[in-house]
């Protein structure tokens, strides 16, 4: 109680001073001079302007300081600077030509830590030996164009599920709000490729419940950046809801872990060979050097995070995009017609559509492309950091500095993209400016929305197939219309940028 009293008098005090002084003190805090500009910070809270904005808006304040301070700025939030960058040059340098010295990633909150195994998942590794092996386990084993081609018939009975029920709610002739059909079909989706089991949907939506509420403690932990060593005593509510969302995800995730490995011993004594793989039994077997270079198996919590890690990673992210696009068709009904076109020239009228045909259909891509390039889910990249001081742009961005690159500087760039706020999918065909584009950034960054460089995203075949699929499954099968006379496309932050008036349309079965 004591402790609570002196830490609440010296926060006051703190806010006291930064508020009502910061006129006449023009910087209390220490900073290095080596660091990129930015605007005066103060202790405890960093730069005032936390106290006048919340997170939510750090797009636009980023956007005013880039034009006050140039490219590459330095904010402080609460006692951690933060280097941003928004230029696409400087982004290629520290991703791509220099990736391997900001390949690490910052410490993260504790909080975050309590609900991601203590660092010991791929997007919050250190960039180091232990990062290096459960990354390959991710690319190489699950997430390999082979070993996805294999998940094909996840891809077709969750699209089954999918069109089912958007099929239910169309005859109950009233608009269908898509939001919830599109998350759990790429939930279990996923759910199926990680466990290896065709799963119940009882079972699915409680995983879906534990790990929304994981993402809302996500949004929420941002409050510990201000008191690192503290937040736990000042937010104890907070605090006790993430300790009793872990254990939730716990008491469901052990025993179908338990459950798994009694199935592969069971397996390996009777030599069965139609064995269906899952993520889940690569961790099983997975082994990561220790400190001392020994190898050690993953603990039962590191697998339970690794597990909800590609969760929570793959489904709001594609979900949000795959909202986007289907919006954009509902809106630009000329667009739509011409993906029915190209999908039904090449598929004809056969019941089900193979995955194969995906590759005969280069407007489809395009209009994936576009939607990756106007509506990217995370308008920022999971932070980076040096690995040693380095020099970019002129200033010196010390070892273990938080490092981030503004994803929609890149992506609706004027000077790249002519009308990038403007859904045209053409750009991204024969003789369009994003022709041929590399979504990977290897040589230029011209679109950022699965990052560039060693730390790029993982799942980005998977997603793009995702997309691809679904979007033309929903096409060929339904003619969507708006309900309301205006789509609304305005984004807000969530866990991603999502639509803020979800999607609603009507659609009608298509007579084949
Ligand atoms: C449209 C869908 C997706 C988008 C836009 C997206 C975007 C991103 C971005 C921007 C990053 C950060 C890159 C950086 O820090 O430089 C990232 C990292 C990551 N993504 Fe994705 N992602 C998507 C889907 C997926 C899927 C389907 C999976 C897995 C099944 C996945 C797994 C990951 C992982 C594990 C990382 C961390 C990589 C590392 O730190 O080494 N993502 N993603």
């Amino acid at each position: 109680m004591e402790n609570m009293v002196l830490i609440l008098i010296s926060l006051a005090l703190s806010l006291f001073l930064a508020y009502f002084l910061s006129p006449l003190v023009l910087k209390l805090w220490p900073e290095s001079e080596s660091l990129p500009p930015g605007p005066p910070a103060f202790p405890v809270v960093g730069n005032l302007l936390w106290l006048r904005h919340s997170f939510y808006e750090i797009e636009s304040v980023l956007r005013r300081l880039r034009d006050t301070y140039g490219p590459i700025v330095t904010l402080h939030i609460g006692f951690v600077p933060v280097v941003v960058i928004s230029d696409a040059d400087l982004a290629h340098k520290i991703l791509v030509q220099r990736g391997a010295l900001f390949a690490d990633r910052p410490p993260t909150l504790l909080a975050l830590r309590v609900l991601h195994g203590n660092q010991c998942v791929v997007s919050e590794s250190h960039f180091g030996p232990a990062w290096r092996v459960l990354r390959r386990n991710m690319t190489a084993v699950m997430l390999h164009p082979s070993r996805i081609k294999e998940f094909s018939h996840y891809r077709r009975r969750a699209g089954r599920v999918l069109i089912g029920e958007l099929r239910r709610q169309a005859d109950r002739g009233e608009p269908v709000v898509v939001l919830d059909s599109f998350r759990y079909a790429i939930f279990s989706l996923l759910c199926w490729m990680c466990f290896g089991e065709n799963l119940e949907e009882k079972t699915v939506r409680e995983i879906q419940r534990v790990q929304h509420d994981i993402t809302l403690h996500f949004n929420k932990v941002n409050v510990f950046v201000f008191f690192p060593r503290v937040g736990k005593y000042i937010f104890p509510r907070l605090w006790e809801m993430i300790g009793e969302t872990r254990r939730r995800r716990e008491d469901l995730f052990v025993p179908m872990i338990k459950a798994r490995r009694e199935r592969i011993e069971e397996v390996n004594r009777r030599g069965e060979e139609s064995f269906q793989f899952s993520y889940l039994d690569s961790l099983l077997n997975l082994e990561l050097p220790d400190e001392e270079g020994r190898s050690r198996k993953l603990t039962e919590e590191e697998i339970i995070c690794l597990c909800s890690e590609i969760l929570s990673g793959g489904t709001d992210t594609t979900v949000a995009v795959l909202q986007s696009i289907m919006a954009n068709l509902v809106k630009h009904h000329d667009i739509q017609a011409w993906v029915y076109e190209e999908i039904s020239a090449v598929v004809g009228d056969r019941e089900d559509m193979e995955e194969d045909a995906l590759g005969k259909l280069p407007f489809l891509r395009a209009v994936i492309m576009e939607g990756l390039q106007r509506h990217p889910p995370a308008h920022f990249l999971v932070s980076h950091s040096p690995t040693e001081d380095a020099t970019v742009g002129g200033y010196l961005i010390p070892r273990r500095t938080t490092v981030n690159v503004m994803v929609t500087e890149m992506n609706w760039n004027s000077k790249v993209w002519s009308d990038p706020m403007e859904f045209r999918p053409e750009r991204f065909l024969l003789g369009g400016e994003g022709e041929g584009l590399d979504i990977t950034c290897s040589k230029e960054i011209k679109m950022l929305t699965f990052g560039a460089g060693r730390r790029a995203c993982p799942g980005l075949g998977l997603a793009m197939l995702h997309l691809e699929y679904f979007v033309a499954n929903m096409v060929r099968e339904f003619e969507w219309t708006a309900a309301n006379r205006e789509v609304d496309m305005s984004e807000q932050m969530e866990f991603t940028y999502v639509m803020k008036t979800p999607l609603k349309a009507t659609i009608l079965p298509r007579v084949r």
